[in-house]
């Protein structure tokens, strides 16, 4: 098999389509696209829009109804042991084997991998260190957090990577500062040459972090576009509470949408990351002349940063 960073080998998914329920549910509908080395690319949408069913089929575990999925001169929808060999995947849900550490668990990857002597120690220890929970190298599984199970989850997907490299929100229940590591360890795995595909809920780290970005919607790709497109959505939610209706609309911040709801005393605004400073230094000074008396800025929720994209179709 060949190298795909020398070669510039990419993944091509040809017309891929994934029914269940006798037809009912189309969880890949004509899927077509191609995934790069050297790139990070992002998978998201709603729940149930066939993130994970486009990467099961590409590591192999479900067979589309029709289409392909080719790498060099392979197809993996044929030969699901070469899928298994090119192909490693970090699932959504991963259930830590009872009884078994970090480290035995890192290890046995590696072994798994034809990787032997004093490399599978050095190998461990590099990852563990990288991804800075070498403190709990010697936990059992069952008794780690969610956030420790998925850490671990990933260092077995990536510390012996295959030159595509499939990745389920793996960032979920993780601390904010080794969720940084992970994305740059993504990001180096990409740089190294690896096809990097990550499915997440997070646009914001989707922005900081990937390079390219494929939205889902009801199992069709509705939308493969650079990061720096993300940007136009509306990433952030900034509620203001003022003490009296009438000073309201004095708050007019730069914003992809704004709401004013009198009854309530409360408007919102959805606004992209550039629009956010602006808007933050027009409350300050409401907030000091005792107009805006509670405010809330949060990451917008998927849903609704979608909804201008959804509009578009
Ligand atoms: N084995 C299955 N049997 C029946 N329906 C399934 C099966 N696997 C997936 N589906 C359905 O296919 C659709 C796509 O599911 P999929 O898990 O790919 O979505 P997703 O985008 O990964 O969602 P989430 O973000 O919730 O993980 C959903 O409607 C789901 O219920």
């Amino acid at each position: 098999m060949k190298n795909n960073s020398s070669t510039g080998d990419y993944l091509k998914i040809e017309s891929i389509n994934k029914e269940y329920k006798r037809g009912k549910v189309k969880a890949n509908n004509n899927i077509t696209t191609a995934f790069y080395p050297g790139q990070v690319a992002a998978v998201i949408g709603h729940n149930g829009a066939g993130k994970t069913t486009l990467l099961n089929q590409i590591v192999g575990v479900v067979k589309p109804d029709s289409g392909d999925i080719r790498y060099q001169e392979y197809s993996l929808v044929k030969d699901t042991k070469i899928a298994r060999e090119l192909v490693s995947m970090m699932p959504q849900f991963h259930a830590p084997l009872n009884g078994v550490t970090i480290r035995q668990s890192v290890e046995a990857i590696l072994r798994l991998r034809c990787i032997t002597g004093r490399q599978v120690k050095e190998r461990t220890e590099k990852i563990l260190s990288e991804l800075d929970i070498k403190q709990w190298a010697n936990q059992v599984g069952n008794k780690l957090s969610g956030g420790l199970q998925r850490l671990t989850s990933f260092a077995m997907a990536v510390v012996a990577p295959t030159p595509i490299i499939l990745l389920d929100e793996p960032t979920n229940d993780i601390d904010p500062v080794r969720r940084k590591l992970v994305w740059n360890y993504m990001k180096k795995l990409a740089r190294d040459g690896h096809i990097v595909i990550v499915v997440t809920h997070n646009l914001l780290e989707v922005e900081l972090y990937a390079d390219r970005f494929l939205l889902f919607n009801k199992g069709r790709l509705i939308k493969d576009a650079p990061t720096a497109d993300l940007k136009q959505l509306a990433s952030n939610t900034l509620t203001v509470v003022v003490n009296d209706s009438s000073v309201m609309r004095e708050f007019t911040p730069d914003a992809l949408e704004s709401k004013y709801y009198d009854k309530e005393a409360k408007a919102v605004f959805a606004l992209s990351s550039q629009q956010v400073p602006a808007a933050i230094c027009q409350m300050l000074k409401m907030i000091e002349e005792g107009k805006i008396v509670n405010y809330r800025l949060s990451p917008t929720s998927l849903d609704v940063s979608y909804g201008g994209m959804m509009d578009e179709e």
